[in-house]
């Protein structure tokens, strides 16, 4: 099975990030995720990244930084997730899509609410 190539935002400011609402008819669809989206052949991943959160979130990226990568097998699908730390950013994140979105405590983040690949991703936030 291909492996899709996902950019992931973790959006932060201070101690909150922020996080979207996966469309139930989605792949993992009902969780909780941080925003992003597949890497399309002719970009970068901070290219992905920056694309990804202007369309979903409504937000500029001014500077990214790698947190993690993360390989995982849904079975059904096969994943490799590039996170970014996003903590420079212009304007107010939102659900530009329609989805739920809130800013959640780093303490309070609750893996079991995310899809199985971002219990790594919480782990190396905690
Ligand atoms: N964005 C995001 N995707 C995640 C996370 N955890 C996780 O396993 N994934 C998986 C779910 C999906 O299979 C894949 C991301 O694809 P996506 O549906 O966001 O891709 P996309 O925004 O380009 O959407 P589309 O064009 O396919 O509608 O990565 C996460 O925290 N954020
Ligand atoms: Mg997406």
């Amino acid at each position: 099975m291909k492996q899709v190539h996902v950019a992931v935002g973790v959006v932060t400011r201070g101690s909150d990030i922020f996080i979207t609402r996966r469309p139930d008819h989605a792949h993992q669809g009902g969780k909780w995720e941080f925003p992003g989206g597949k890497v399309e052949s002719d970009e970068t991943v901070t290219q992905a990244l920056a694309r990804e959160l202007a369309e979903e979130i409504g937000i500029t990226v001014g500077e990214s930084q790698p947190l993690t990568v993360i390989e995982h097998d849904y079975g059904d699908k096969r994943v490799k997730l590039d996170v970014h730390t996003v903590e420079l950013f212009d304007g107010e994140p939102y659900g530009k899509e329609g989805q739920e979105a809130k800013w959640v405590a780093i303490g309070a983040l609750n893996a079991s609410d995310f899809p199985a690949a971002n219990v790594a991703i919480i782990d190396a936030l905690k």
